[in-house]
């Protein structure tokens, strides 16, 4: 049973979910099906994705829609604005048809141009007209999390950024442990290019897992939640499955692998 991660408003989210990025529309029932059929209940979609319809139809047709928490993220290209969140909330909600989107998540912050406040304050409209039941943002830093708080009295529930043992991010996930918001991390394993590090290779062997399990049993162990995806049912079930809790000793060689390297676009890039 995967654990659970309290959210400011009450409610909480699985610690693992399943995503959805580059998983091609045709691909993404099966892809759903698998992870659901392995434990996840958690599925991290976006417009962006280009297969939010597939993710929806898939959910709708698992009759398991009750257990599931359905996230999707509003891009905020070309436009990031009120009005510009309710237009293509709007559109996702119809491509998705469901009744209620659990999650929606400000995908970028886009800094430079000044409009994520107003955006944030779309994001609680849906969520005050019942559209949503929690909002979020990713990619966001310190000094923007701490400019919705000022400006709109209300911290996001998650803050889902790159993170993986290249790229820990411990400042901010203590800024997030301080004000009480979930750090869920995107690219967990490094997109996987981090699997074959022979740290954790030597781990994994020292506790009969895998690298991807090391991995996860890590983000897990810093008290926050990922979402990893995989094409594959086998990978699905083996970055959900429990493994027992890595030693100090282990912790401490992973932490050693904090390069900074990141495997995504880091937020600047995207104004
Ligand atoms: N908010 C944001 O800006 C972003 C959000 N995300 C979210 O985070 C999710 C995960 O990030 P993502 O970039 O996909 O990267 P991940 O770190 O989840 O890595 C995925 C890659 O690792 C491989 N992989 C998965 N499991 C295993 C395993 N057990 N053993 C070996 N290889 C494995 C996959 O291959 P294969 O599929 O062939 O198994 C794929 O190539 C995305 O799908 C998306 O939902 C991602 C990027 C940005
Ligand atoms: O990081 C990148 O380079 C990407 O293409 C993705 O992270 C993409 O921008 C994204 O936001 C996926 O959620």
């Amino acid at each position: 049973m995967v654990a659970q991660l309290p959210l400011l408003d009450g409610s909480s989210i699985p610690a693992i979910g399943l995503g959805l990025y580059k998983v091609p529309p045709a691909d993404t029932a099966r892809v759903v099906a698998d992870g659901l059929a392995a434990g996840y209940r958690l599925i991290d979609g976006a417009q962006m994705y280009d297969n939010e319809a597939a993710m929806g139809a898939a959910v709708r047709e698992s009759g398991m829609r009750d257990e599931l928490q359905v996230v999707t993220k509003f891009w905020g290209d070309p436009v990031q604005s009120y009005d510009a969140v309710l237009a293509d909330f709007a559109a996702s909600e119809q491509r998705i048809g469901l009744d209620v989107i659990d999650g929606y998540m400000i995908h970028w912050p886009r800094a430079p141009r000044g409009t994520f406040v107003e955006t944030w304050r779309a994001f609680q409209t849906l969520r005050d007209e019942g559209r949503v039941r929690w909002i979020a943002v990713a990619n966001f830093g310190e000094a923007e999390l701490q400019t919705l708080l000022d400006e709109t009295g209300e911290w996001p529930v998650v803050n889902q950024v790159e993170s993986h043992p290249w790229l820990p991010q411990h400042d901010l996930r203590a800024f997030h442990a301080a004000n009480g918001i979930v750090t869920q991390a995107w690219s967990p394993l490094g997109r996987g290019r981090l699997l074959d590090d022979p740290t954790l290779v030597a781990i994994a062997a020292e506790v009969d897992a895998t690298p991807a399990q090391v991995v996860l049993r890590w983000h897990l162990q810093l008290g926050g939640a990922a979402a990893p995806k995989s094409m594959h049912a086998s990978r699905l079930a083996e970055n959900i499955a429990e493994i027992p809790a890595l030693s100090v000793e282990h912790l401490a060689r992973i932490a050693a692998l904090e390069s900074g390297v990141r495997t995504g676009t880091a937020p600047q890039d995207r104004p």
